[in-house]
């Protein structure tokens, strides 16, 4: 209906602001209840199913004292969708949701650019699980060497996460805030924008329940 419209156009241009502002003020945005609870769980289903299906590659070994012999901890397991697969369709969604912010906020940013880029594409969506039992993400920066990826989005999907006995937490160092960390919880429904440079240097915790999530990269 027209009103659904209006009232769908007003959150976009809300988030856009959001986007805008804190991407300028802290190079970092959080937006929660990005889908609403029902598209939420849509995409979660479809992101359970594939799991089931074994879709996801074996992580990367991540030996826990850096040789091979100890306990090697299976870090994340990935699979790259571009939303138009079977059984992909409330990803599709999400997808085009994260494009139309991203899109909207590159316009409405002076003139047509957002931060310094202006974005014109991005990868395909990586749907990452991090199997619990210690699975973890060293400290790293996801564009250290100016490979075109400008803008990093990623997509939360676990349900009723208590950071506290699950773990799995993103912690982001950014550049300049030398005494401050942003820590992400890696909640249902919620989404984060931050730059992929060099700004942004962060890890994943490690993590003792099965953990998803999904990120796109924009680039310019
Ligand atoms: O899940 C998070 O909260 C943050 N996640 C990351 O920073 C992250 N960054 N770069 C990757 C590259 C390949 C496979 C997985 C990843 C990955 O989870
Ligand atoms: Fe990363």
């Amino acid at each position: 209906s027209h009103f659904l419209h209006e009232a769908h156009n007003e959150t976009t241009n809300g988030i856009c602001r959001n986007v805008i502002h804190d991407m300028d003020a802290y190079g970092v945005c959080v937006v929660d209840n990005f889908l609403g609870d029902g598209q939420g769980k849509a995409v979660l289903s479809e992101v359970l199913d594939m799991s089931t299906k074994g879709v996801f590659k074996d992580g990367q070994l991540v030996s826990s004292n850096g040789r091979q012999d100890l306990k090697t901890i299976r870090g994340d397991q990935i699979t790259w969708i571009d939303g138009r697969e079977q059984h992909c369709t409330q990803i599709g969604k999400l997808i085009s949701r994260v494009d139309a912010i991203i899109m909207r906020a590159n316009k409405m940013y002076n003139n047509g650019k957002l931060g310094d880029y202006n974005i014109n594409g991005r990868t395909k969506a990586m749907v990452a699980c991090y199997p619990g039992s210690g699975s973890h993400y060293v400290k790293h920066v996801d564009n250290p060497n100016r490979d075109g990826r400008c803008i990093t989005a990623i997509y939360y999907l676990n349900l009723h996460w208590d950071i506290k006995c699950s773990g799995g937490l993103l912690r982001i160092f950014p550049e300049g805030w030398t005494d401050k960390v942003a820590d992400i919880e890696p909640l249902f429904d919620r989404l984060l924008f931050f730059w992929s440079d060099r700004r942004n240097p962060h890890e994943v915790q490690p993590a003792f329940h099965t953990r998803y999530a999904i990120t796109l990269w924009y680039f310019d």
